[in-house]
């Protein structure tokens, strides 16, 4: 089996939402595919008005095939302090084409404030990996390790793109997705993501290559590439107008700086991915001012690094869970 499913960039690229169904007759709403958390958690109709802002709420009790879990709950918290929680239900979960019978599905009672901001947002379907799943008495598989048997192939892939729709596939590898070769990291799933060494890095094509292992995680729910401190400055130093703005909470440079290099980091036995540049310019910090919040910012704040959508926009990642390891591909 296998299964295919566009998706789509919100504005600044700040998060890449995919159609999914749920239940019977079928109830579309657009989740977040998060390789960072591995609860399958959506807007419901169990939350209060007041959290609701605009997004398309699950229904269980409209769906024939949904049954509750009597006394199972869910509750968690993201590393940037939002949270949701709530009851659980079996249903039916069908995305692009691949469809799991029996999902839990997390059905929100209570949302953050980040969460109800988010409009475009009706949940997230965690595909790190299960021991980290919130669900009490008893954790639940995500929705890749309940499909994983029935795939041709037991990974998945992600092809995100800038500011352009990209593509999620499931159980098998689209050879014309990539250019060159794909290079296989291993991953530690220990703590429940998709953790792996990257063995340096490099800024500007005519830099040279620095050899220091970055320990950190693929993670498809965080928008920007957090890096050591070590790491920014070394990047940052080479823009004339970046500086580190307290205020701002991180490195900002002028928006039309032309001096931004690309920034490439190795995966294994030489080969590197390259960031162009472009990508570094996240966000204006402010409607009147012409300075931009950098792409890359310090993981000091996590204790490790999180390569975000930043990174993985600039490439073809290969999640193969059945053999845990992280596949790394240009494009
Ligand atoms: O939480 C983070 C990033 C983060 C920020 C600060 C400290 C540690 C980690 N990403 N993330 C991954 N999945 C998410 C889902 C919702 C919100 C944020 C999410």
């Amino acid at each position: 089996d296998r299964g295919s499913v566009q998706n789509l960039p919100k504005s600044y690229d700040v998060e890449y939402l995919m159609p999914v169904s749920l239940g019977t007759p079928a109830q579309q709403l657009n989740l977040d595919l998060d390789t960072g958390s591995s609860d399958f958690w959506v807007f419901s109709t169990l939350l209060k008005e007041s959290m609701i802002n605009g997004q398309t709420l699950y229904d269980p009790n409209t769906s024939t095939t949904s049954d509750k879990m009597e006394g199972y709950t869910w509750k968690i918290t993201y590393g940037d302090e939002s949270y949701s929680s709530g009851d659980v239900y079996i249903d039916t979960v069908t995305i692009g084409d691949l469809t799991v019978s029996t999902q839990a599905v997390e059905a929100a009672k209570v949302v953050s404030e980040e969460f109800t901001a988010d409009s475009d947002n009706d949940g997230l379907v965690g595909l790190g990996f299960g021991i980290i799943n919130t669900v009490q008495p008893y954790k639940q598989k995500t929705f890749f390790e309940k499909a994983m048997p029935g795939l041709d192939s037991p990974v998945f892939t992600a092809d995100l793109k800038a500011g352009a729709p990209g593509r999620y596939n499931f159980g098998y590898i689209d050879d014309d997705a990539y250019l060159g070769n794909i290079t296989y990291v291993p991953v530690d799933s220990s703590d429940g993501f998709w953790r792996w060494v990257s063995p340096g890095f490099q800024v500007g094509s005519t830099g040279s290559f620095n050899s220091t292992r970055i320990h950190g995680i693929a993670d498809t729910g965080t928008t920007l590439l957090l890096l050591p401190d070590g790491v920014c400055e070394a990047f940052y130093s080479q823009i004339a107008s970046a500086e580190y703005e307290p205020s701002q909470g991180g490195y900002t440079f002028e928006c039309d700086d032309s001096t931004v290099p690309d920034f490439y980091f190795g995966t294994d036995n030489g080969q590197m991915i390259r960031i162009p540049g472009s990508y570094m310019s996240y966000s204006k910090t402010d409607t009147s001012s012409q300075r931009c919040f950098g792409g890359m910012q310090s993981d000091s704040g996590v204790g490790f690094t999180i390569w975000g959508d930043v990174a993985l926009k600039a490439a073809f990642v290969v999640f193969d869970q059945g053999n845990e390891q992280l596949g790394w591909a240009e494009k």
